[in-house]
């Protein structure tokens, strides 16, 4: 997508060759920083600490950091350390680990003086076909909010809700739940965007705020806790999220709060969609809320916020009392039933096992051999 009119993706690899860079999201929207890496650790620590998060910017970002560990040491030892390690960085988003298994099964086989180059072939493929994925997720759920706009008469302004960031910051370029709304913007259809602050890390106000306004998308940060009351008013044409694991039966895993806003909008029939890339399904699991692992991270994101003070400096201060413990849940669970229907990038299905089959009937065989 474009930063300042520069047209530019989330991961790259720099002009040396080797070297991965990456925006480091941990300082928007105050701060446009660049950030090399230049090891696999350094790719972990950004990971860990999400420089750099989303699912599928995870997985790339992952994908970079292997690449980044056979160019210090091409052995089998080095591949399974560093694999290991990169998979430890965060628990919930499954494309962590699909691509990661997808640089093992490239590169195990392979002698180790042909890794390095064979490495960064696949991450860029990967990337690439990220990108692909959510152009594709974004024309599919475009046809949606035409649907909807003409459903409404074409009156006024289609309203779209959004948690989180699922935006060009959280893959390699498009996004997934927002592809549709810079296609949707560009095709002069009157979008306006609630986009839920998304505490306690606030990618929301932080993030999806910043793409919007860099890309002219109207739009409205709002407290996490009002969308229910603007589906109660009609002001709430149709949810949209990305998400971060999605079971074979289409529980959706993403950010703490999704499951309470598809709740409010079944409760005021409102459409809940999700935009779901297919490396972020898990055909492993049905039960999302018993068998997808939800990260906890610290209090401190949560007890503590940062931002600019009125001099342009930046600081981080503490709103809860001295000594009040914070938990601090990053994702829950909706379950299928609160799903309208899922967007994927070979089209719009329900969210059963049968539809997402019928996207995808090569995991018919596995998902039998499952049963
Ligand atoms: C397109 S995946 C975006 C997904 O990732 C976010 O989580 P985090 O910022 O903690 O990596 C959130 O769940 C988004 O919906």
């Amino acid at each position: 997508m474009k930063v300042q009119g520069v047209l530019m993706r989330s991961i790259w690899v720099e002009s040396d060759g080797w070297s991965v860079g990456v925006i480091d999201q941990t300082r928007l929207p105050h701060a446009f920083v660049k950030v090399k890496l230049t090891t696999a650790d350094e790719a972990g620590h950004a990971i860990r600490s999400m420089l750099v998060r989303g699912a599928p910017l995870i997985g790339a970002t992952a994908a970079y950091g292997v690449c980044l560990a056979m160019r210090e040491d091409p052995s089998d030892g080095a591949l399974e350390k560093a694999l290991t390690m990169l998979r430890a960085t965060r628990p919930t988003a499954v494309n962590l680990h699909w691509a990661l298994d997808g640089m093992r099964q490239v590169l195990a086989p392979l002698k180790p003086e042909l890794r390095v180059a064979s490495a960064y072939r696949h991450a860029a493929a990967l990337c690439d076909e990220d990108v692909a994925i959510n152009r594709a997720i974004g024309e599919h759920a475009l046809k949606l909010f035409q649907e909807a706009w003409d459903k409404k008469g074409r009156k006024g302004r289609l309203n779209v809700l959004t948690h989180c960031n699922a935006g060009w910051l959280a893959t390699v370029d498009w996004g997934t739940a927002l592809a549709p709304m810079y296609l949707a913007h560009d095709a002069g259809l009157p979008l306006h965007v609630w986009v839920d602050e998304t505490r306690p890390r606030n990618q929301g106000a932080v993030l999806t705020a910043w793409e919007l306004g860099q890309h002219g998308v109207p739009h409205t940060v709002i407290a996490d806790n009002v969308g229910g009351h603007l589906m109660q008013h009609g002001d709430v044409d149709l949810c949209i999220v990305g998400t971060d694991r999605t079971t074979a039966h289409g529980d959706v895993a993403n950010k703490i709060g999704t499951y309470l806003k598809a709740l409010a909008a079944k409760d005021n029939g409102v459409p809940f969609y999700v935009a779901l890339p297919s490396p972020t399904i898990d055909w492993t699991i049905h039960d999302g809320v018993k068998e997808i692992p939800i990260e906890q991270r610290e209090g401190t994101e949560l007890s503590d916020v940062t931002g600019r003070l009125p001099s342009g400096d930046i600081a981080t201060v503490r709103i809860t009392p001295p000594g009040s413990p914070a938990a601090n849940y990053a994702f829950d669970v909706t379950p299928a039933r609160l799903v309208t229907a899922l967007i994927t990038e070979r089209g719009v299905c329900p969210a059963t096992e049968e539809g997402m089959l019928s996207l995808f009937p090569e995991r018919r065989a596995e998902r039998s051999a499952a049963k």
